[in-house]
């Protein structure tokens, strides 16, 4: 191998940039000249390719999203725009290409690796939703569950201030992970998340019995892929009594300095890909699994369901069970 590329391709997250930092000096270090895509899948079509080098990764490791840029490329689903794109990566002399991005991103690259027969192709699952198959962990998880708990922490202080319940909405797409785990980790009241059914009549129970013994305020938290955070506002003012105010976390989710353990993550992804692509892998993606890296066929991980850990959704369930917590 030669040449090498990376792109960005779906919803960025924080780590992306120290990934592209790994990527550059690990190619170096093994030989090979590392070239960037700018732009993700657009850019491949659109030829936005170039060498890269030590000073196009200086300094951007604690700095959150991607310095190529990143995009959802309606064009890449056609195959006549693959075909393009393949063009581009031979005229470049690319002998693989490394894609950060979510299981949308995989499916994308299973195509190409299909189409190409020659090019090898590498995923590393980046998304904040965790909601890849085959991988206990997407890079930019825990710098978003970070961001998330600093919010959900500030607003807990006016929460209490003002003897409100929040309910606070949370990203995810069709997975409650993020919403699950920030919930958790931030004492909240309730959790909502679509793999959990939950009875709102169980929870007011437990709430009008906490009020009674003194509680004056709930968090709640709520994925987003419920589409009920105005509907479980109104249920906290009219069934519980008690004013309520709807936070919608949104993008503020997605950005932020990478944490320690992202960047960390990003450089092992990094060099499990690329040792694979060396060792002549055609098509995979770096999955990390109870401290392992290992590459998996890509209809181990894009093709198949998602599922939360079962510990975490014992856990989850017990949101619903009465605890008569005292404030
Ligand atoms: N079935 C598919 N065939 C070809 N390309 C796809 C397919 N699904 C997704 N892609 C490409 O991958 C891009 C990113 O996918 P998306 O689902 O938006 O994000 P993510 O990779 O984070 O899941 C899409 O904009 C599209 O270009
Ligand atoms: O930034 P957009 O295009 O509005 O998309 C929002 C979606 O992207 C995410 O932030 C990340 O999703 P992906 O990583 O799958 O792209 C979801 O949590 C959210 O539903």
């Amino acid at each position: 191998m030669k040449k090498i590329a990376i792109l960005c391709s779906g919803g960025d997250v924080s780590g992306m940039n120290a990934a592209l930092k790994r990527f550059v000096e690990y190619a170096f270090d093994r030989g090979m000249q590392p070239c960037f895509v700018e732009n993700g899948y657009e850019g491949l079509i659109d030829n936005q390719i170039h060498e890269a080098g030590y000073s196009d990764v200086a300094g951007i490791i604690s700095i959150g999203g991607t310095k190529i840029h990143t995009s959802r490329s309606e064009r890449f689903k056609e195959e006549a725009y693959r075909r393009k794109a393949l063009e581009n990566l031979r005229t470049h002399g690319i002998d693989g290409l490394v894609i950060l991005g979510g299981d949308g991103s995989f499916k994308g690259m299973q195509k190409l690796a299909d189409e190409s027969g020659d090019i090898g192709f590498i995923g590393i699952p980046s998304t904040i939703d965790n909601d890849i198959a085959g991988t206990q962990y997407c890079l930019g998880v825990d710098t978003a569950l970070n961001g998330i708990r600093v919010s959900i922490d500030a607003i807990r202080d006016t929460a209490s201030s003002f003897g409100r319940a929040f309910v606070i909405e949370v990203m995810g797409r069709e997975c409650g992970y993020l919403a699950l785990v920030s919930a958790l980790t931030s004492g909240a009241e309730m959790c909502l998340i679509p793999e959990i059914p939950y009875d709102l009549s169980v929870y007011k129970e437990d709430f009008l019995q906490q009020k009674k013994e003194g509680r004056s305020y709930f968090i709640a938290v709520v994925s987003e892929a419920l589409k009920n955070s105005e509907e479980i506002s109104r249920w906290f003012e009219e069934e519980i009594e008690v004013e309520s105010r709807v936070t919608v976390l949104g993008h503020v989710q997605r950005g932020g300095i990478p944490t320690v353990h992202d960047r960390l993550m990003a450089f092992h992804f990094v060099t499990t890909g690329i040792d694979a692509l060396l060792g002549g892998t055609k098509s995979a993606v770096v999955c990390y699994n109870n401290g392992t890296f290992v590459c998996k066929p890509i209809e181990k991980v894009a093709f198949k369901k998602y599922y939360i850990d079962e510990d975490l959704l014992k856990l989850g369930r017990e949101f619903e069970s009465p605890q008569h917590k005292q404030v």
